[in-house]
């Protein structure tokens, strides 16, 4: 393919560059890519100031790799990440800190492992398949609907070995309802101490307690399932690892432990996902010969249940595609952290109680790192080529790195081969789709999908 002209997928606007802390702050409630200043491509710490309290950009990779790794005893997770997420993730991993989340983290990592990837894969594999068939064989199709519901169904499946069909609906409605509301944060949640309430207070609240009585309700079906010898998804996966943990601390895990953790992992895992195979969609109906070269890769390639595991390994171009979709629209464009003392970034003081927001997409994008930074090309993951480890963190690093990244591959990859294998699909775009990051890297706009199911699927 030719290498020389890669594709430039469009992008929303950026600030000025007298952007203050605040703009910044303000601008991130609607679209995290165009809520920073462009010199966020090329410095390594930019510093603003919002309402008086230090703003601190790291955006190289010296000072991500300083703050979310070697340094990272002096950063802690941002206190809003508690009041933003609290309502739907409660106390999980994805907002806890010291003791807790170590003693949480340490509990879960067996179910993360690669020996799990089988037994997550099979699931995965059974749900892209039944998804695939029950498209039209040629017509329009909502693509962002159907990642969205398909990974919601995989999450469900990976972890509680059960399609979300008899509560797909209502979590599917409430996870949208708080991605979309309440979920996105607002300069006073950036702003406000912990102990001092905004006005989302009162909802978030009443979400809560809607939102802990259907996961019970959930978990108490999957309970009611007969025990099985062998772990058959995450859920079993889950318990037993917490019950080692037990027997190990002499505590029991209170119901709570596992409802918060139960619906981190649904959270963290399927919107993140959904919205990555979205983006990979849309870039091979814009580039077709990305399409057939993928097609081409996966056409002999048995992806059932009991060999979707082992057919890895043979989807390379597969997964170059979804890296380079990780570069672009990374899923979490953003993280965030707090200083817990007096630091040193770079040369650049950071003083304690500053916020840090690091914007990892503009580190995808940054014209020292990457050739051709805009462009849509796989190849720079292809021929074994490993770009430099605190230039590409579509999944962070250090010890707050995903948990489920390699779920998350392993997903996305068989997703999109299963898809590309049953359908030749185009797109038509109204108005270009930019993308917009609040909470994850939705799409900004509505692209038309024409699907026609492949003659030898
Ligand atoms: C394409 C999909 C995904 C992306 C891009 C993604 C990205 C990330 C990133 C960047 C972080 C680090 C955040 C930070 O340092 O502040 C993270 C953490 C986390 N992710 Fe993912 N993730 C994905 C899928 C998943 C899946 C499938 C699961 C679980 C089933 C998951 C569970 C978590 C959890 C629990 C954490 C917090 C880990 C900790 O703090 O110890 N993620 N993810």
């Amino acid at each position: 393919m030719d290498v020389s002209a890669p594709f430039i997928p469009p992008m929303p606007p950026l600030p000025s560059e007298s952007t203050g802390g605040l703009g910044v702050l303000i601008r991130l409630r609607w679209n995290g890519f165009s809520a920073f200043p462009a010199r966020c491509f090329t410095e390594n710490v930019v510093s603003l100031n919002a309402l008086g309290r230090p703003l601190v950009l790291p955006c190289g990779p010296e000072a991500i790799k300083a703050v979310l790794s070697t340094q990272s005893q002096d950063f802690q997770r941002l206190k809003m990440g508690r009041r933003v997420l609290g309502p739907i993730v409660g106390d999980g991993i994805l907002v806890s800190e010291g003791a807790v989340w170590k003693r949480r983290r340490r509990a879960m990592a067996p179910a993360f492992t690669p020996r799990a990837v089988p037994t997550l894969a099979r699931h995965i594999a059974v749900c892209a398949e039944a998804a695939v068939r029950g498209l039209p064989s040629v017509g329009a199709v909502d693509v962002f609907a159907f990642t969205q519901r398909l990974a919601l169904d995989i999450a469900a499946v990976t972890m509680f070995s059960m399609t979300s069909a008899p509560f797909g609906v209502a979590l599917r409605d409430m996870v949208t309802d708080f991605m979309t509301g309440i979920g996105q944060p607002r300069p006073s949640d950036f702003l406000l101490p912990p102990g001092i309430p905004t006005v989302l207070a009162w909802r978030r609240r009443r979400f809560r307690r809607r939102w802990v009585a259907l996961v019970s309700e959930i978990i108490a079906g999957r309970e009611a399932m007969p025990a099985a010898a062998e772990p058959r998804d995450l859920f079993d996966l889950l318990v037993r690892a917490f019950g080692n943990e037990d027997a190990v601390s002499g505590g029991a895990v209170p119901d709570r432990v596992l409802i918060d953790e139960v619906a981190t992992m649904i959270v963290a895992g399927h919107e993140t996902t959904a919205t990555a195979l979205f983006w990979a969609c849309l870039m091979l109906a814009r580039l077709p010969d990305w399409q057939e070269e993928v097609a081409r890769e996966v056409r002999d390639v048995d992806l059932s249940p009991d060999r979707a595991a082992a057919a890895l390994p043979a989807l390379s171009v597969t997964t170059a595609v979804v890296r380079e979709v990780l570069r672009l629209f990374p899923p979490a464009f953003m993280t965030g952290r707090e200083a817990g003392r007096d630091a040193e970034l770079c040369g650049v003081p950071v003083r304690r109680g500053a916020m840090l927001l690091l914007p990892l997409w503009m580190l995808h994008r940054r014209p020292d790192l990457w050739r051709d930074p805009d462009g849509f090309d796989p190849h720079r993951f292809m021929d074994g080529v490993e770009p430099d480890r605190f230039a590409f963190l579509p999944f962070g690093a250090g010890p707050h790195v995903c948990i489920g990244a390699q779920l998350a591959m392993t997903e996305a990859v068989l997703v999109l081969a299963r898809l590309v294998q049953g359908f030749r699909f185009g797109v038509r775009e109204p108005v270009p789709v930019v993308p917009v990051g609040v909470l994850s890297t939705r799409p900004g706009g509505n692209a038309v999908f024409q699907f026609r199911r492949r003659a030898c699927a």
